[in-house]
């Protein structure tokens, strides 16, 4: 049995992960941490988990939890993470993060757009970007996985194989994506109080969110060359999902054929991704509370353009579904152990 501590489990992601990890045939959560509800009932805060949880909150002490658990979650806010690693923890237990603090390679960048000092910098190479369909090897070898951020998730994977292959241009990749609130966390925020998100779709951090660069360096390392492009999140009023709309110029003539073999060629083993039936467009309620990314693509020749559109769970793909998968591989256990979650409608 895999032992898995969780810090920040009372967190949307947290609890997404405690939601999963209970239906783990081979794992077993032995630390629920919290900052605000130390001692108090993990049922308590989430009662969905009455009677299937019976245990307390606990504290952020990673070094105490480093010593019980083969693996720690980090599922807390930015710089949390960073802070708390240390060489100690790491010669004794894998880390995944579900923040960002280890995704960027440059230092600098994560700095700039975070607008945080980076407090474990000497941890940063060594991590591995846990986009498992694209790092499956890394993983399987790593003791600090740093797990993708969402709209990144949905984003590179969409346009991966396309970048891979040299088929966009990428100096015209635009992306425009939408977000359900739970996206932005459990927390109280007035831009996501019922009356500002209902009946209401929104632009935000246009021009300078913080998953650009995640997202210009994954595809960067994809298609070969320096990626600069712009991405629009937007939040709808919905709970869950993410719907990734990528538009950009075709570097040759090609047919739907030989875009959809490019697709089936990194994708047609990949358990979790799903490259829909021609003229079929992803939507979020599809892949509902599965780890599922759905995936699809219109050419138009008219404009020369190529259409690529990506749907997950930003709770689950997105952030905890994810970094299980990154646990079942940095553990040798198959890569779908404890997710195979079908997507629940309507
Ligand atoms: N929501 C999403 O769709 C996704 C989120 N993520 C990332 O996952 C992380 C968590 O996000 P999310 O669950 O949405 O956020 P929430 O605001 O819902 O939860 C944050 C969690 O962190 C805990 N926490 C906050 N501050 C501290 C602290 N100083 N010490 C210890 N614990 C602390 C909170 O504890 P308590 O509640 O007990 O105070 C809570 O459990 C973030 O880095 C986020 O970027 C990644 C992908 C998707
Ligand atoms: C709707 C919403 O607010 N979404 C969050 C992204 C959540 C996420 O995945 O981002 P990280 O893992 O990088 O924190 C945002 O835009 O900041």
């Amino acid at each position: 049995m895999i032992k898995v501590g969780i810090i920040g489990s009372t967190g949307y992601a947290g609890g997404e992960l405690v939601r999963i990890l209970t239906g783990h045939k081979d794992a077993e959560i032995v630390w629920y941490g919290s900052r605000s509800y130390i001692d108090q009932k993990y049922a308590d805060v989430y009662r969905n988990m009455f009677q299937i949880v019976d245990a307390a909150c606990m504290d952020d002490n990673m070094e105490a939890l480093a010593a019980q658990a083969d693996v720690i979650f980090t599922a807390t806010p930015q710089g949390l993470c960073a802070s708390l690693v240390n060489e100690n923890i790491l010669s004794q237990v894998k880390i995944i993060d579900l923040s960002a603090d280890f995704r960027i390679k440059d230092v600098k960048t994560y700095e700039k757009w975070y607008g945080i000092e980076h407090k474990s910098p000497e941890f940063i190479s060594e991590a591995v970007y846990g986009l498992c369909e694209i790092n499956r090897n890394d993983v399987k070898k790593a003791r600090l996985i740093a797990n993708p951020g969402c709209y990144t998730t949905c984003s590179i994977l969409t346009a991966y194989p396309l970048a891979k292959e040299g088929l966009i241009d990428m100096d015209t990749l635009i992306i425009d994506a939408k977000s359900g609130t739970s996206g932005a966390g459990r927390g109280a925020k007035l831009p996501n109080l019922f009356c500002e998100v209902n009946e209401n779709i929104k632009a935000y951090g246009v021009a300078t969110h913080r998953h650009t660069p995640e997202i210009e360096e994954q595809l960067g390392y994809a298609s070969g060359r320096e990626v600069v492009l712009n991405f629009t999140p937007h939040l709808v009023p919905m709970n869950r999902g993410i719907l990734a709309t990528e538009y950009a110029k075709l570097t040759k003539d090609v047919t739907y054929e030989e875009v959809k073999a490019v697709y089936d060629k990194y994708y047609k083993d990949a358990k979790f991704i799903r490259v829909l039936d021609k003229g079929v467009f992803p939507e979020t309620k599809w892949v509902e509370g599965s780890n599922y990314t759905d995936i699809n693509f219109q050419i138009d020749p008219r404009t020369g353009r190529i259409i690529m559109m990506g749907a997950i769970d930003n709770l689950v793909k997105g952030a905890a579904g994810q970094a299980v998968q990154n646990m079942n591989l940095a553990f040798g256990l198959p890569e779908d152990e404890g997710l195979n979650l079908v997507p629940m409608f309507p």
